[in-house]
C-alpha cells in the first residue's frame, strides 16, 4: 500500500472512520474484570472528553443494580456535555424490557443484540428468521415510541456469512428499510481472516450501499487489528475497539493500534486525540487489573525505550532510529535503557538528561558498574543513575585495608540467621561466626567478634540505618543503604548500593571499616 490514491483505487476507504469504544461493555467481558460504577464514569469521561471517541458502549441492559447506577451516572454526565447521543447500551430482543431499562437510566440509544446466523437464531432462540425479524420490528417500534435511537448487532455475522448468507440477507433486506441507524457486524468468535472480511464486507456494501456498517472484531487468531483494517478498506464506516484490547476471550481490537494504523498507514481520518492514548491505557490497566504487555505497541512500557547502544548513538548523531510513532505524539517520552548492552551512548544520553557532567574516566567507571548490574540481570533505570554515579564516584575511601574474603548468611523460617564471615585486615585473614536478629545483624556481630576477640579492638557502634529505593519509575534494580556509625567522637556515614538490601548494607560497612582503619592508622 502506498499513497492515498493507490489505496482508493483498490479499495473504498471512507473519508472518515467512526470509532465506537466498547471497553465498558465487551471490555468488561474480559475474564476477571468488573468495573465499579465510579470507575466506569471515569473511563467514559476520558473516552468522551479527552480521547474524543465518537461513541461509547457502556453496559449491557438488565445486568445488575450496580450497572444501572453506572449507566445513570454516565448518561447524566454525557448529557451535561451535550454527548448523550454518543452513549450506547447493549440491549436484547426481549420485547420492552431492555428498552425500558435503558430509558429508566436516562439512555437514548440501544444497541439491539439480534442474531446474525441461522445457527444462533434456531439453536439459541428456537425461532425462524421470520419470527426473529418480527420480534426485532416490535422492539424497533417500541424504541421509536420512546424516542430511542437503535443500532443493531447481528451476532455471529461472520459465521452467518460463511454458513447461512441467505439468512443474513433475509434479515437485512427487511431491516435496512427501517430507521435503524447502524448495522454492527461482529466476528463474534474471531474466526475470520482479512480476505474473508473483505469478501463479506464488500457483499454487504454492494447489496446495501446506503447502510452504515460497523465492524466488531475479536482477536482469537490475533487478527483483530488486521480484520478491522480489512473492514474499513472494504467500506465499513465504523470500527469497534476497546482500550488495551480488552474483551471476551482474546479481546477486541485495541483502540491505540487501530488509530495509528488508520492514520499513518491508510491516511484515514478519525476524531481520536492521540495525546491521551497512554493515559487512558494506564487508567484502564489500573481499574481492570489486567497488565498491558510491555511490548504492546503505543502503550506498552518498553515500546519507546531504546536498549541497544547503537540506537542511542544513531539518535545522538542524526536521529536515525525513529519513525512516525514518536512517543511525544502519545504523551510519552523516549528513553534509553541502561544495562549491559546499552553502552556509553545510552549512558551519555541519560547523564545529559539529568544534567550530570562527568569526565571520560568517571563515565567509564559508571558504565562498568551498569554493565556489572546488567550481567546480573538487573534492570537499571534513569532514576537509579544519580545513585550509581555518587556510589561509584563520591567516596575517595581507600578500599584495600579491609577486604571481604567470603561470607555466608543464612535465612530459614523459624530459625535465627547465622553469618560466617572471613575478612582480610591489613594483610591478615580472620574469620568468625555469629547469630543475629537479621542477616545483616548476624554479619555485623561476626565482624564485631573478629575485632574484639582476634584483634582486641573496639568496633564502631551502629547509630542509624536507613534503606531507600531510588525514586521514580521501575526501581527494582537498586536499594541504597545509609549507615551512621560512631566511634568515640567520630561519626562515620557510609552508604552502599546494590540490588540486594543485605549486600548494600555490607558494602556500606566495608567502606566504614576502611575509613576506620585509615583514621586508626594516622
Ligand atoms: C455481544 C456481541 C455484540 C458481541 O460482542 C459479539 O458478537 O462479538
Amino acid at each position: 500500500m502506498g499513497t492515498v490514491e493507490q489505496i482508493n483505487t483498490y479499495t473504498r476507504i471512507p473519508p472518515f472512520i467512526e470509532i465506537m469504544d466498547s471497553t465498558l461493555r465487551d471490555g468488561e467481558q474480559t475474564n476477571g474484570v468488573s468495573f465499579l460504577p465510579h470507575e466506569k464514569l471515569m473511563i467514559a469521561r476520558m473516552l468522551l472528553n479527552d480521547i474524543n471517541v465518537d461513541r461509547v458502549e457502556i453496559a449491557s441492559a438488565r445486568v445488575s443494580e450496580g450497572e444501572k447506577d453506572a449507566v445513570k451516572m454516565i448518561c447524566r454526565y454525557a448529557k451535561s456535555i451535550g454527548k448523550l447521543k454518543n452513549v450506547e447500551v447493549l440491549g436484547f430482543v426481549d420485547g420492552r424490557k431492555s428498552i425500558d431499562w435503558i430509558d429508566g437510566c436516562g439512555g437514548t440509544t440501544i444497541n439491539l443484540l439480534a442474531k446474525g446466523s441461522m445457527k444462533h437464531c434456531s439453536g439459541q432462540l428456537h425461532k425462524t428468521v421470520e419470527e426473529h425479524i418480527d420480534d426485532i420490528l416490535y422492539s424497533l417500534e417500541y424504541a421509536r415510541q420512546k424516542g430511542m435511537g437503535v443500532n443493531i448487532y447481528l451476532e455471529d455475522w461472520s459465521n452467518g456469512m460463511k454458513d447461512s448468507p441467505e439468512y443474513v440477507y433475509k434479515m437485512l433486506d427487511v431491516l435496512t428499510k427501517t430507521d435503524i441507524m447502524r448495522f454492527m457486524l461482529p466476528d463474534t468468535l474471531g474466526v475470520l481472516n482479512p480476505l474473508q472480511v473483505i469478501e463479506f464486507m464488500r457483499k454487504m456494501v454492494k447489496r446495501y450501499p446506503s447502510a452504515h456498517f460497523d465492524f466488531h472484531a475479536h482477536n482469537d487468531y490475533d487478527l483483530a487489528v488486521s480484520n478491522s483494517l480489512a473492514a474499513v478498506l472494504s467500506g465499513a464506516k465504523g470500527l469497534h475497539v476497546t482500550v488495551n484490547g480488552l474483551g471476551e476471550r482474546c479481546g477486541n481490537a485495541p483502540l491505540s493500534s487501530v488509530q495509528v494504523i488508520l492514520k499513518d498507514q491508510f491516511h484515514a481520518k478519525t476524531s481520536i486525540h492521540e495525546d491521551r492514548l497512554n493515559d487512558i491505557s494506564r487508567l484502564v490497566e489500573g481499574y481492570s487489573g489486567i497488565a498491558v504487555a510491555p511490548n504492546q505497541p503505543i502503550v506498552g512500557e518498553n515500546v519507546f525505550t531504546q536498549v541497544a547502544g547503537v540506537h542511542a548513538d544513531g539518535d545522538n548523531k542524526a536521529n536515525l532510529y525513529t519513525n512516525a510513532l514518536v512517543p511525544e505524539r502519545f504523551g510519552r517520552k523516549r528513553e534509553y535503557a541502561l544495562g549491559k548492552t546499552s553502552g556509553k551512548a545510552n549512558i551519555d544520553r541519560n547523564l545529559q538528561e539529568l544534567g550530570l557532567e562527568l569526565t571520560p574516566e568517571q563515565t567509564q567507571k559508571v558504565t562498568q558498574r551498569i554493565t556489572e548490574l546488567g550481567d546480573r540481570k538487573e534492570i537499571v533505570t534513569q532514576a537509579d543513575l544519580p545513585f550509581i554515579v555518587s556510589d561509584v564516584l563520591k567516596h575517595n575511601v581507600p578500599e584495600d585495608k579491609v577486604k571481604l574474603v567470603s561470607y555466608m548468611v543464612s535465612s530459614a523460617y523459624g530459625l535465627k540467621p547465622i553469618a560466617s564471615v572471613k575478612v582480610e585486615i591489613n594483610g591478615s585473614q580472620y574469620e568468625a561466626d555469629a547469630m543475629g536478629d537479621g542477616q545483616y545483624d548476624a554479619f555485623v556481630k561476626a565482624l564485631r567478634k573478629i575485632y574484639k576477640k582476634s584483634l582486641g579492638r573496639t568496633f564502631p557502634i551502629l547509630e542509624n540505618y536507613s534503606v531507600t529505593i531510588p525514586p521514580g519509575g521501575r526501581t527494582d534494580a537498586l536499594v541504597q543503604t545509609v549507615i551512621v556509625w560512631r566511634n568515640g567522637d567520630m561519626t562515620i556515614r557510609t552508604r552502599g548500593l546494590d540490588a540486594d538490601q543485605t549486600e548494600a548494607a555490607i558494602k556500606a560497612t566495608l567502606k566504614m571499616l576502611n575509613i576506620f582503619e585509615e583514621t586508626n592508622a594516622e
